[in-house]
């Protein structure tokens, strides 16, 4: 006696109708900036952005045609108004908001030269690593200061 298998339906176009809508997927080039102090440097998104209002560490979109570095550089200029000389990587963390995936390519910025500031008006402050979990940073950077907070010893 013999089963009849399920023929798999491999060659039939798929139908994309009741899938949901792509959900948009971006590579962040994020800056970790420490000064003499041992203090990291952190700006609030504005009330209208993805996470709004969170605290984070300055950063943004890789464009086309730029590697991290390139966008750290690029974002860090805009943003904070330092030119970036030398980063090093940090981690790389993914997260699903739902909404947005994100992927968070963190750089330590190893020199640097200008004064850090909230060059698009945006509230931003020097932190004590202790300090930094008492912010409210988005889900994705738990793990980031959670190793800040290792490596200085906290
Ligand atoms: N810059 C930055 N973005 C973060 C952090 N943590 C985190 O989840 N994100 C998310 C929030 C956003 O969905 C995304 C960054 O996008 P963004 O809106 O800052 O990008 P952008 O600077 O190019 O800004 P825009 O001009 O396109 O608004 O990454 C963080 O620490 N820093
Ligand atoms: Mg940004």
């Amino acid at each position: 006696m013999s089963t009849k298998l399920p023929v798999a339906a491999s060659n039939q176009p798929v139908s994309n109708k009741s899938a949901p809508a792509a959900q948009s997927k971006v590579l962040v080039a994020v800056g970790v900036i420490e000064n003499s102090r041992g203090e990291i440097f952190i700006c609030r998104r504005g009330a209208s952005q993805h996470q709004a209002n969170k605290w984070e560490f300055p950063g943004g979109k890789v464009e086309a045609g730029e590697n991290v570095a390139q966008a750290l550089a690029r974002e860090l200029a805009e943003e904070a108004g330092i030119v970036v000389q030398a980063c090093q990587p940090l981690m790389q963390i993914e997260h699903d908001y739902g909404d947005k995936h994100v992927t968070l390519a963190i750089r330590k910025v190893t020199a640097f030269s200008g004064e850090p500031r909230g060059l698009e008006g945006q509230p931003s402050r020097w932190v004590p690593i202790s300090e930094l979990s008492q912010y409210d940073f988005p889900a994705a950077n738990s793990p980031i200061v959670d190793m800040l907070q290792t490596e200085a010893g906290n």
